[in-house]
């Protein structure tokens, strides 16, 4: 991950300029779309990732047409659509994130690894309504001032973690939605048990989100029995042949009902 942070950290440098340019791009752009309350319901909620390559998988689909895949996605009930913007491994353009933006009437994601200000500002000039934040990726104070200047972006955040400690940080800065990703970005492996492990840790006033690896309703079921509000789904519905009906398979699967106790949920992962 060391990698993309430096990557980002490269391209946020070479906007720095255009900051001004951007903040007036994002105050004509179409107000943003509630997010949150976007990923509470009776059933699971999909946010539907459009995905065309990545650093474990390689090619996913290079040639989707980013609105189209998005139109096809909300379609088949997603409520929130993720887009890649990271160029390099994951292929992805802040242009698709602006034709989803366009296409679509649920909230757009950049999904990125987002380390200045100036990123959040392209990401609401583009029509983004929420942005992906890595704890992991991020130092305290890192945090902190992307928490601030995405609020100030009018974005909201998907704040993503993989320990106790993470979750430790996300609360601290008053994260709402907090994902829990399944792969070690550092390793890229997958360990399915990460997101049902965390998510009872994660207090019910928060929408909690499993994120990464899952592409059947059974691979789905642990984070819905362990109070997930909704999941981040990319790889498997980028190359499905059908991605409608994917993503109302995968919507269709209950939610447990009982609010997440969280107090308990620690002490039985400490204890
Ligand atoms: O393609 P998958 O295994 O369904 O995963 C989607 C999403 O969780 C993944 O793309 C992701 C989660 N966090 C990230 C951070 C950066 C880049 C990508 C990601």
């Amino acid at each position: 991950m060391g990698a993309l942070t430096q990557d980002a950290h490269a391209r946020a440098a070479a906007v720095q300029g255009s900051l001004g340019e951007l903040r007036a791009r994002a105050l004509d752009a179409p107000p943003p779309i509630p997010f949150a309350s976007a990923l509470r319901g009776p059933h699971l909620q999909v946010i539907a990732e459009v995905k065309r390559a990545s650093p474990s998988k390689g090619l996913i689909a290079p040639g989707l047409d980013a609105a189209a895949q998005a139109a096809a996605y909300v379609a088949g009930g997603a409520a929130a659509i993720s887009v890649l913007t990271e160029p390099s491994r994951f292929g992805g353009t802040l242009a698709d994130l602006d034709a989803v933006a366009r296409a679509v009437a649920v909230p757009a994601i950049r999904k990125d690894f987002l380390v200045h200000p100036v990123q959040l500002w392209e990401a609401r000039a583009a029509g983004a309504s929420a942005a992906l934040l890595i704890v992991r990726a991020l130092s305290p104070q890192e945090l902190r001032t992307m928490i601030d200047a995405a609020a100030e972006a009018g974005l909201s955040t998907l704040v993503e973690i993989r320990d106790l400690g993470e979750l430790d940080r996300a609360l601290a800065v008053n994260a709402t939605v907090i994902g829990v990703n399944n792969r070690n970005l550092e390793t890229l492996v997958i360990d399915p048990a990460t997101a049902p492990g965390l998510i009872p840790c994660i207090p019910a006033h928060c929408i909690a989100v499993a994120e990464s690896g899952m592409r059947t309703v059974a691979d789905v079921g642990p984070a819905a029995e362990a109070g997930a509000d909704a999941i981040l789904v990319g790889s498997a519905i980028s190359a499905a042949a059908d991605p409608a009906d994917q993503v109302r398979a995968l919507a269709g699967v209950s939610r447990r009902l009982s609010p997440r106790q969280a107090a308990d949920a620690r002490d039985r992962i400490a204890g």
